[in-house]
Parts: C-alpha cells; structure tokens; sequence
C-alpha cells in the first residue's frame, strides 16, 4: 500500500527488528528503493524476486489447509504483461508443486518472445532474528528445473548471494526439493516443539523439571539444544500455515497416511 511504502521511506519504518533499521539506513537510496510504481520497476529488473503474501486459503477446494495463491497469481499477469526482456522470477513465497506449474502457465501465456527463468529461493527468515538470518543464513536454496536455461538463472542467482553467502552455503537443487525442503524445515522444528511440550506434560505429572530433560537430551549431539523449550504451544505465523499446506500436498499426493502423520 501507499502509506507502507511511505512509512519505508521516512524515518520510521513500519518494520521492527534488530538491525533492520541499520541496515536500511545505510542502503537506501544506494542499491535499496521503495516504490508503488510496480509497473515501471517490474519493467526495468532482469531479477524479480516475488514475496507476496500468501495466507491458508480460506474458501474453495481444500479450504483451510492449502495456500491461497491469488496475490502470486495476479503478480504472475502483471509480469507477463508488461516485460519485453528475458527476467528471472524467484519465489520467496511458498507454493505448492501443482500450483505453481499454473503460475508457469501465467507468466509464459502472453509472453511475446520473452522467457521467463523462473527459480524458488525460499526464506528461512524468523521474526527478531530476520537480519541476522539473512546476513548469515546456515543455507540458500534454489530450485530449478533443470535446464540448461535454468542453470544460467541459476548461476546468476548464486553470484548474487555470493557477495556475502560462502559458496558452500549456497545450495542449487530441483525445484520442487526446494519448495518441500522449506516446508519440512518448518514441520521438523515444529514437531520438535510439540515433542518437547509432550515430555513437558509428562514431567509435570511426575514432578520431573522439563528444562533439565531438555538440556540433558540436547547435550546429545544428535539431537542438538535449540528449539527445545517447552511452551504453550508454538505461535507465530508461519508453522501453522506451513504444516498444514504440507498436509494438503500430502493429501494430493495420495499419501493420506503421511498426511495424519
Ligand atoms: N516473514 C517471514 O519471516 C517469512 C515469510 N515467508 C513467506 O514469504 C511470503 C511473504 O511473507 P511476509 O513477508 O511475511 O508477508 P507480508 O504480508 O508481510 O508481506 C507481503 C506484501 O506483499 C504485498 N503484495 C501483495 N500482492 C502484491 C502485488 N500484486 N504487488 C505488489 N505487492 C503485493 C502486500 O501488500 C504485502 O505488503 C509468504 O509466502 C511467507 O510464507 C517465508 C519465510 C519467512
Ligand atoms: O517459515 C517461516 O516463515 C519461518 O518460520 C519460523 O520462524 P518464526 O515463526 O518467525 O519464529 P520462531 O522463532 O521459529 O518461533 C515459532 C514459534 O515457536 C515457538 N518456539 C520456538 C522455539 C522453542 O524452543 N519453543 C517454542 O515454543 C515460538 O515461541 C513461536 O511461537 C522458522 O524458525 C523460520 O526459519 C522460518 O523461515
């Protein structure tokens, strides 16, 4: 919207988090601008990198469970519409297999002689820590399909993170590896949470201390410390939305044991 690209270009950003004000201080108006003419910029870019919003959807076939692509979708015309040079489009955003071969079908419609190179670059962002995750990730991902078009899309990409990712961070993988990859991320962390809260549970009702279980378990390193500590149950946007898109691909899949898994 207007007023939150507004907010992006005044001195108080409508985004807090350590370092983000720093670091788009020191970088707007450089290599980093905020603006409402999409059109002119979409025009202009030979890499356009999509993170729009996409929330359970909540009506239709499968309501409630899969990703509402609407905002991809209408992103997806806009691109075709007006690009008259080759472009990569990575995804940031999530998108189920099935759906995004119609995202495909969008972008290459009306493309007079234009091709389109498109890559999934999921974000493994998580809220306070969203700077320090992008300045050090543990890995990029990127998916292709894996054509030799593909892999020159795929090259570029990499030379981009490169500035500051080790290359050994920096992982080149089908497509689809990298949508699931995201995904099952998000729902082993999760399930780490739900294992965790289930001994909490037990400890409760045997008057064991759960945050002594948790670090003598995390003490094996197998297992590891982090996302071990027990809560109300997890929160935030995203595990939720994530877990249960992974269910319905399950489902489409016909993997429905996989699924109540
Ligand atoms: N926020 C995070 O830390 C992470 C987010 N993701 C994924 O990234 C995607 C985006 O998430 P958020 O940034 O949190 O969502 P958000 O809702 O904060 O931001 C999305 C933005 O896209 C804009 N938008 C929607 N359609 C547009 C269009 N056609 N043209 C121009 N702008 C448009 C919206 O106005 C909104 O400002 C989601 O798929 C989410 O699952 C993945 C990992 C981490
Ligand atoms: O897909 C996404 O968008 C993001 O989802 C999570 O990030 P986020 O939801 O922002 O925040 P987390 O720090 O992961 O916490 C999620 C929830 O789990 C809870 N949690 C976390 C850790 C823990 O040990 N115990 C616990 O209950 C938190 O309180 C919170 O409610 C992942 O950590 C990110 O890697 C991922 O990119």
């Amino acid at each position: 919207s207007s007023s939150r690209i507004a907010a992006w270009n005044s001195s108080s950003l409508p985004v807090f988090g350590p370092g983000i004000d720093d670091i788009v201080m020191s970088c707007r108006g450089r290599n980093l601008f905020f603006s409402t003419d999409v059109e002119k910029h979409v025009a202009n870019a030979d890499i356009i990198f999509v993170s729009v919003n996409t929330p359970s959807k909540r009506q239709g076939l499968g309501a409630g469970k899969p990703v509402d692509l609407m905002y991809w979708e209408s992103t997806a015309r806009l691109i075709a519409d007006i690009s008259t040079n080759d472009k990569i489009v990575v995804g940031k955003s999530i998108v189920p297999v099935k759906k995004a071969e119609a995202i495909e079908r969008i972008l290459t419609h009306n493309s007079n002689d234009v091709r389109f190179h498109i890559l999934s670059n999921p974000k493994f962002l998580a809220e306070g820590t969203a700077i320090n995750n992008l300045l050090h990730p543990d890995r990029v991902l990127i998916g292709d399909r894996s054509t030799p078009e593909g892999q020159a899309a795929v090259n570029t990409l990499v030379s981009l993170y490169a500035h500051w990712v080790p290359v050994d961070h920096i992982i080149s993988m089908g497509l689809w590896s990298a949508e699931i990859s995201k995904l099952a991320a998000n729902a082993f962390l999760a399930q780490r949470i739900s294992s965790i809260n289930a001994m909490s549970a037990l400890c409760e009702a045997t008057s064991a201390d759960v945050s002594e279980v948790a670090y003598a378990m995390g003490k094996d390193s197998r297992v590891g410390h982090r996302f071990l500590n027990a809560t109300v149950g997890y929160g935030g946007s995203y595990f939720r939305k994530d877990i249960l898109n992974l269910v319905y691909i399950c489902e489409c899949n016909g993997l429905t044991q996989v699924a109540n898994y």
